[in-house]
């Protein structure tokens, strides 16, 4: 079974890589909608997989070095695509959060990428 969290963080970003005049070379921000799935099985008792309140406060510090920040500025997310967003997540959470399976960012209402590790 999977289980999934949304976040919203605030942020800015610019993309420097991409061709001289394309829209996302300039600064401009999103609300991120962020998606933590994780997997297993509910406990017999518990009947849950995990505490929704655990899985927020595994991620908590992500989204404290990310909301209302200007994402180029973290280390490793200079290039902060959705793709490179995604694997930045995944690779900080998965040792506190095992059963992690998947992270969603959805950079616009129609834009997002989906990640499920290496
Ligand atoms: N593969 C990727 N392509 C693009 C990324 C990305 O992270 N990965 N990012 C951007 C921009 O940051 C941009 O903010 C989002 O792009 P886009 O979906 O084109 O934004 P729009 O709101 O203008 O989209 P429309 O649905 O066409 O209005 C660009 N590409
Ligand atoms: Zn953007």
């Amino acid at each position: 079974m999977d289980i999934f969290k949304v976040f919203t963080i605030e942020a800015a970003h610019r993309l420097p890589n991409v061709p001289e005049g394309h829209k996302c070379s300039r600064l401009h921000g999103h609300s991120f909608r962020i998606e933590i799935h994780v997997s297993g099985e509910p406990g017999p008792e518990s009947g849950w997989v995990m505490d929704f309140a655990d899985l927020k406060a595994a991620f908590r510090p992500l989204y404290e070095r990310l909301d209302h920040h200007y994402l180029n500025e973290i280390e490793g997310l200079e290039n902060p695509t959705s793709e490179r967003l995604a694997a930045w997540i995944w690779e900080r959470l998965r040792p506190a959060l095992p059963a992690l399976s998947e992270v969603v960012v959805h950079e616009t209402c129609t834009s997002g990428c989906r990640y499920r590790g290496a």
